[in-house]
């Protein structure tokens, strides 16, 4: 490398002689050798395997020294002192692709979209973030503020819009806008205004990014799953709800509690509808892969003198308690959406309770979105698990699904 940019430097003069004599295209290449010989040590070997201009051996110059015009394309203002001050520091060499398939929209900023914002960034799963949301000043003020934390992160870039062109090319589109519960409020209760938001947001999003996912956050997050869906025309396995990922990690949590261990080695399912009528399969729920059923067959049953079910009442009931103390629940649920995140960005196919079209699964019969254990990856949904449900459990899914359809009965899509 030190050889060749001495040669170069030595061949300066008759580099410029050509400069002034040619014509443009031959200057810009010219000039460029110029300015590359004498500013740079960035890759001059990478350049010269992509040389490719005829005109460079007209004025003494080897093949070997040729220099294709649109890798240097700018490196002429490195000469030209009038060029602002980023072109003076910077060559730009070889651009980034603007398409990193690492693109993230999240469109609704309240609590939820920017718990999901921050876990997202912090954990370096997005290159790119962008920023949705109908309310111009608290759009700005959150992108802005999240912006003054992106030293602190590994590369991403953040932005905000009210305009959906700015999503165009996303990977995954996280929905968080909508109205949220109030203290003693029902999730269900929200479906019709949050479905007339999810007519405006969906097909925007669908135009700009028709072969997106769609991760679907806002309650009740099964029906808006369903209504995501049908507004989208997406293939099923490209539309996702949050579901009972949320539900499920409470739950561990909650048993990492009562067992004094960490969560992360604590296992067990919570299926069906996000919330009230969720269902917890006992039968699977393990630590550290030893089922707790194999050790003790009533736990979670009523003949359990130390109430493990009690656990998952806990688990419904964990919402509404956040929401009486802090107004609304943000951070376990933001956490949750960059795990899915994670898995749909690096095509990881690890398994989560999500909501999805279980219309065939478990032979339920309506088309309904339900959390069942997926595999997540670059397609969204790759795969169902088919668990091993008792007859308690099968009847349960069954009567979520049946009232679940009810709703979607009732509502206008
Ligand atoms: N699935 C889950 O596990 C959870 C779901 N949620 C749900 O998430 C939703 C959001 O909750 P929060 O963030 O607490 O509410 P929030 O009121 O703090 O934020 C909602 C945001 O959506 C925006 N928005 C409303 N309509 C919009 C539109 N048409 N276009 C763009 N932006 C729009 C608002 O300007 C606001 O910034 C609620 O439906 C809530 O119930 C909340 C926690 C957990
Ligand atoms: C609000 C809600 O759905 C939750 O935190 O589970």
């Amino acid at each position: 490398m030190l050889n060749f940019r001495h040669n170069l430097i030595k061949l300066i003069p008759k580099l410029l002689k050509a400069v002034i004599a040619q014509t443009a295209p031959v200057h810009s290449a010219l000039s460029t050798c110029y300015s590359t010989s004498l500013k740079y040590s960035f890759s001059i070997s990478n350049t010269l395997q992509k040389v490719q201009n005829p005109n460079c051996s007209k004025y003494g110059i080897t093949p070997a020294h040729r220099i294709h015009q649109s890798q240097l394309r700018g490196a002429c203002s490195l000469v030209n002192s009038g060029k602002p001050l980023r072109e003076k520091l910077m060559h730009d060499f070889e651009l980034p692709s603007p398409l990193s398939g690492g693109k993230v929209t999240i469109v609704g900023l309240g609590h939820v979209g920017m718990a999901c914002a921050i876990s997202i960034l912090s954990q370096n799963i997005a290159s790119e973030l962008v920023l949705v949301d109908r309310n111009p000043d608290k759009l700005r003020g959150e992108t802005l503020d999240l912006q003054h934390g992106l030293a602190f992160v590994r590369n991403a870039q953040v932005y905000g819009d009210t305009q959906y062109s700015a999503t165009a090319g996303s990977k995954l589109c996280i929905v968080t806008a909508g109205v949220p519960q109030g203290p003693g409020d029902s999730r269900t209760s929200l479906a019709p205004k949050n479905l007339e938001i999810f007519k405006e947001i969906i097909p925007r999003l669908v135009k700009y990014s028709p072969e997106t996912i769609l991760l679907i956050v806002t309650n009740p997050v099964d029906t808006l799953a369903y209504a995501a869906w049908k507004l989208s025309g997406f293939p099923a396995n490209r539309v996702i709800g949050s579901g009972t990922n949320l539900d499920s990690s409470r739950f561990r949590f909650l048993l990492s509690q009562r067992l004094k261990v960490v969560p992360s080695i604590c296992h067990g399912w919570i299926i069906g509808e996000h919330g009230d009528s969720s269902i917890p399969i006992w039968s699977d729920a393990s630590l550290a892969g030893v089922r707790l059923r194999d050790v003790d067959s009533r736990v979670g049953t009523k003949k359990d003198v130390e109430n493990w079910s009690q656990l998952h009442q806990e688990v419904v009931g964990s919402a509404q308690e956040i929401i009486k103390l802090k107004g609304y629940t943000s951070w376990g649920i933001g956490l949750s959406v960059a795990a899915l995140t994670r898995a749909i960005l690096e095509n990881s196919q690890s398994s989560y309770a999500v909501s999805t079209l279980v219309q065939g699964i478990h032979d339920i019969s309506e088309d309904v979105f339900l959390s069942v254990p997926c595999i997540l990856g670059d397609t969204g949904v790759s795969r169902i698990i088919l668990q091993t449900l008792n007859s308690a459990e099968l009847a349960d899914l069954h009567n979520c699904a049946k009232s679940l359809y009810e709703i979607q009965k009732s509502l206008h899509f």
